[in-house]
């Protein structure tokens, strides 16, 4: 398959030649195989697939590389594709796990299915242990049942130890609402060769049985000597580089199949930066996960009209692009409702893993990859795998079948991509911000979700507005955060691992932090904004009069005296050093401006950014937090419902950007402030030389004057970055000064 053109850039599809190449990458432990494309047994999904399967899985995938023969796959065009020959498997079993006539329409209504959900099951004996193994309408267990198209003879013992897992669903619906809204894992991943040879070591240590993980940074002292500072974290669940993929699918997806049967959406993603092992974590996901839904459909719900139908699509750049038919281009389209609808998208209703898994493999082998500074290649695009429960209204064919339940597979682009938004290339650098305004967007939704908050920001990124109906009603959400062990991926690690605690911490469903001594809580300690700005209740003289009319997020704006809530800041980590830097003179401006290094906006913010940092005359400041602005949100719509729609949109897309500002400035202050060590640290050496005798003073005075430059930049950037989202927040309303003493 050619690589096809996105926005000027041709991308190379995961197949073939352009296939990713880990070539001296190779995991050293065992079962850690190579992967992607060559279908030999060291696939991910071999794992957990009998041998035979893995003979016929080998056979399947060469066909559709070859493309010949069982191919399945043929350009279609919406809205009802013609299908072409069946692949090896199918043939074999006469299995009619895809058929031309249960091709889904050309238009996905994703949503419109929210509000038209099935009835309850009928629930007596749902999950009764013995209809496990037998058909709730008195159908015994059938070994011919597609679900086990393999050919493979299986007796009742075995059909019965491998449905062990499935005891689990015997618990009854209240085990299933004790199902976490929200779960975040970590997954460690074993060093690879590469790393080895470069002598990095492994800097993450889980302690076992332990759901904590700490990173292990090696940091230098402002005299040079090195230090190890702990980062400890706790999570839901923690799983070390010994967890098979079979141990990952049983602590993540597995407890909520079930739900989906109840009418559940449920998500799963993967999170982390390139060859952390996202890819090698989420792909067997989705096939253990229909066969369990297949198993219950085939036996305990048997009769009862269930259907399951596959879906992939990724989402590249912004653009949406079908993997199960050839990367055509999707449109994501809103009806009056706000319904949102993938027009184009293929669905392919399912009975058996070999089709399933036939599916999921042309969609891997079609993913887009770029070139990266880091990597030879890594994915740049989220894949999204739907797995969707439909069932049939009157029990005929005649009608649409409605969804009931929906599980969805995320495998997110490289989190680190999202910081490609300096890179020189411009389809890189809008492809990084595009991410970057996915990964935040979707912690926003996940956060907001758990929250029970009645905005959910979905419209903040395709990601999210795709995923939309996921986040609304009873859904579940699992993230898998990966990370890599070696040192040199420490601060990757770190933001990852900072991603998956905001995800965490700030949700209603539990913090696990609030058990830990507060030793243990040096990394992911948040600073509340109220501790640096008091609480408006304690300002003196809050302007009022502002907040007496509605300003355009529909907020009515009565005074307020309540504390707001807290703007969270990721501390730096209280060990580093803090660094005063002395003020700026308005000089520095004029002369970046003379220079012609400033543009006209650029000094005009760096101008304002000086005059921020003057003392204000007024004194004290009165600040609303964006989570503040979000509280006040679902506080006024409540009582005023009618008018919440208009002003909606808007809401939405503004309280977007400012979170997504708020993210930048605090990556950015970050960033500064580790520069700044940098920097103090460059200025000890060069005292250090000017002592030694014979030091040549010119080559002092011109170093002295590089670093002091720097370090003012960095602090200009920072003040106007600053600068610019007080003005955002100013606008909104969420910042109010007040007046001083
Ligand atoms: N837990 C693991 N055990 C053994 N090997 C692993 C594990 N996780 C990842 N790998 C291997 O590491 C390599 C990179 O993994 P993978 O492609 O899944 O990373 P990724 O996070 O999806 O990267 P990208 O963002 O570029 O897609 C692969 O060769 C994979 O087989």
């Amino acid at each position: 398959m050619s690589g096809a053109a996105v926005g000027g850039r041709q991308i190379a599809p995961r197949s073939g030649n352009h296939q990713r190449q880990y070539s001296s990458d190779h995991f050293l432990t065992a079962g850690g195989g190579k992967w992607p494309g060559s279908a030999g047994l060291n696939h991910p999904y071999s794992s957990i697939l009998p041998p035979s399967q893995q003979v016929e899985y080998s056979r399947a995938v060469r066909d559709v590389n070859r493309g010949t023969g069982g191919e399945i796959f043929l350009s279609m065009e919406p809205p009802m594709p013609a299908l072409g020959s069946w692949s090896s498997s199918q043939r074999r079993n006469g299995n009619d796990s895809i058929s031309a006539g249960q091709l889904s329409p050309g238009i996905l209504d994703l949503h419109s299915f929210d509000t038209e959900l099935l009835p309850e099951l009928p629930t007596p004996g749902l999950y009764d242990g013995v209809q496990l193994f037998g058909c709730a309408q008195g159908r015994g267990f059938d070994d011919s049942d597609p679900s086990f198209s393999t050919g493979k003879q299986m007796s009742m013992a075995q059909f019965v130890a491998e449905s062990n897992p499935l005891r689990s669903f015997s618990a009854d619906k209240e085990k299933l609402a004790s199902v976490a809204k929200i779960k975040v894992v970590v997954r460690k991943r074993p060093l690879n060769k590469k790393e080895i040879a470069k002598k990095e070591e492994d800097i993450i240590t889980i302690e076992p049985n332990s759901n904590s993980v700490t990173v292990h940074e090696t940091k230098l002292k402002v005299d040079l000597t090195e230090y190890v500072e702990k980062h400890e974290f706790v999570f839901d669940s923690v799983l070390n580089e010994d967890v098979s993929n079979d141990e990952v699918y049983r602590e993540t997806v597995q407890p909520i199949v079930p739900a989906i049967f109840q009418r559940t959406k449920a998500t799963c993603f993967a999170y982390g930066q390139t060859g952390s092992g996202k890819t090698y974590t989420m792909q067997p996901l989705p096939l253990e996960a229909s066969q369990d839904i297949l198993r219950l459909m085939n036996h305990t719900y048997c009769n009862q009209g269930f259907q399951l139908f596959v879906s992939f699509f990724e989402i590249y750049g912004g653009k949406l692009f079908d993997l199960l038919n050839d990367r055509r281009k999707l449109f994501m389209r809103e009806d009056g409702k706000q319904k949102v609808c993938i027009v184009g998208l293929q669905e392919y209703r399912v009975s058996s893993v070999d089709a399933i898994q036939e599916l999921i493999e042309k969609g891997n082998a079609t993913r887009s990859t770029g070139t990266t500074g880091a990597n030879e290649e890594s994915s740049r695009s989220h894949a999204i795998l739907q797995l969707a429960i439909k069932k049939s209204v009157d029990g005929t064919e005649s009608k649409p079948p409605r969804i009931v339940g929906k599980l969805s597979f995320i495998d997110l682009a490289g989190s680190e991509r999202g910081a490609d938004t300096t890179d020189n290339d411009k389809q890189t650098r809008i492809e990084g911000a595009e991410i970057n305004k996915s990964l935040l967007a979707l912690k926003e939704c996940i956060r907001a979700l758990d929250n029970d908050q009645v905005h959910i920001p979905f419209r903040g990124s395709k990601l999210t507005e795709v995923l939309r109906d996921s986040f609304i009603g009873d859904s579940r959400t699992v993230m898998i955060s990966c990370i890599s062990p070696s040192s040199g991926s420490c601060e990757h690690t770190l933001n990852t691992l900072r991603y998956a605690d905001r995800v965490k911490s700030l949700s209603k469903g539990g913090n696990p932090r609030k058990d830990l001594p507060p030793a243990m809580l040096r990394e992911s300690t948040t600073l509340p904004l109220t501790s640096i700005f008091p609480p408006v209740s304690t300002l003196e003289g809050s302007n009022d009069e502002i907040a007496i009319e509605k300003n355009k997020f529909g907020l009515s704006k009565q005074p307020r005296r309540e504390t707001s809530p807290p703007l969270n800041v990721d501390c730096v980590p209280s060990r580093r050093e803090e660094v005063h830097v002395a003020s700026l003179n308005g000089d520095y401006f004029k002369e970046q401006r003379s220079k012609g290094s400033t543009t006209a906006e650029e000094f005009d913010l760096l101008a304002m950014a000086y005059e921020q940092g003057k003392p204000s005359r007024k004194g004290k400041v009165e600040i609303y937090s964006v989570s503040a602005l979000e509280d006040r949100v679902k506080r006024v719509d409540a009582p005023q419902e009618k008018w919440k729609d208009v002003a909606d949109d808007d809401e939405d897309d503004d309280l977007s950007a400012l979170l997504q500002e708020e993210e930048d400035l605090v990556i950015a202050h970050r960033k500064q402030v580790e520069e700044t060590i940098d920097i103090v640290r460059e200025e000890m050496n060069l005292l250090v030389k000017a002592d030694q005798p014979g030091n040549q003073l010119d080559d002092y005075i011109s170093k002295l004057n590089a670093i002091l430059s720097q370090k003012a930049a960095g602090i200009v950037n920072l003040q106007a970055r600053l600068a610019r989202f007080q003005r955002h927040l100013d606008k909104h309303n969420v910042l109010l000064s007040s007046p001083g003493p």
